[in-house]
């Protein structure tokens, strides 16, 4: 065995999931998180959770030593998601993320704002929604298909300043050939295998092609907080993960 596999915490990609915690409240969220551990994994609170504990729960998580990803999506005029984004580096998170359809000033002001925070968050941009295929563009006015308008706006996020994007692992390999090694690809959307119900999403891949395509990290919810045992489907991924790379 390579003594690397002790401790899986030693290089990010030995641990790409970032668990999403889509529960309703704080003491089924920390029931849950007790089985996992920094060494396995990040966490994610998206809008359900932080509508209900808001900055609270945030600063809890982080204080345990898990690195966190708040997904608010913000998406407004550029002084009021810069603002935001303050907020969240004072809070201590790891990655905070935006639609890129907010626009170039939007992105930059976001860029500019935490610039000077000597642990600064992340900066992401949402691009199209994994939930989303080619007939919801559609009927939203866009003639390109998901992975042309992913592409557009991963440039552009990139040079409005941000690290990276949110997009489905379907455009990973596309993206990491276009922006370079470092621009952060997060990729929802996974499922465990291709026959496992997708729920809501529509442009799944598995753990092991999302890796191979070159996403940086993969966010998992239901596969993991309904598994029998999360602790050891996020095993089982870091050793796929470390057999790849
Ligand atoms: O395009 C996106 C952006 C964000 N998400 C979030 O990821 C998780 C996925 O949950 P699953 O249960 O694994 O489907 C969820 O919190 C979404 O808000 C996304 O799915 N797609």
């Amino acid at each position: 065995m390579n003594p690397l596999m002790i401790d899986s915490s030693i290089h990010p990609i030995f641990k790409p999931v970032i668990v999403a915690l889509d529960f309703a409240d704080e003491s089924e969220t920390l029931h849950f998180v007790r089985q996992l551990s920094p060494d396995l994994c990040q966490l994610k609170i998206g809008k359900e959770l932080f509508t209900a504990t808001g900055r609270n729960l945030v600063e809890k998580l982080i204080n345990q030593g898990f690195k966190l990803f708040l997904d608010l999506k913000y998406h407004d005029i550029p002084n009021t998601v810069a603002q935001a984004c303050k907020v969240a580096a004072e809070m201590g998170v790891w990655l905070v993320d935006m639609h890129v359809s907010g626009g170039r000033r939007m992105m930059e002001a976001a860029a500019n704002a935490v610039a000077n925070y000597s642990q600064r968050p992340n900066l992401i941009g949402v691009t199209v929604l994994t939930s989303m295929e080619q007939a919801d563009l559609i009927e939203l006015g866009f003639s390109q298909t998901p992975e042309e308008l992913v592409i557009c706006w991963a440039k552009l996020a990139q040079d409005s300043g941000l690290d990276g994007v949110v997009c489905s692992a379907q455009e990973a390999a596309s993206l990491r050939a276009k922006m370079g090694q470092e621009f952060l690809l997060v990729t929802p959307g996974i499922r465990l295998n291709v026959a496992e119900n997708a729920d809501d999403q529509r442009r799944i891949m598995t753990p092991q092609q999302a890796l191979k395509a070159g996403s940086s990290y993969l966010v998992m919810g239901r596969p993991i907080t309904q598994a029998k045992d999360p602790a050891a489907v996020l095993r089982q991924i870091n050793h796929t993960a470390y057999d790849l790379f």
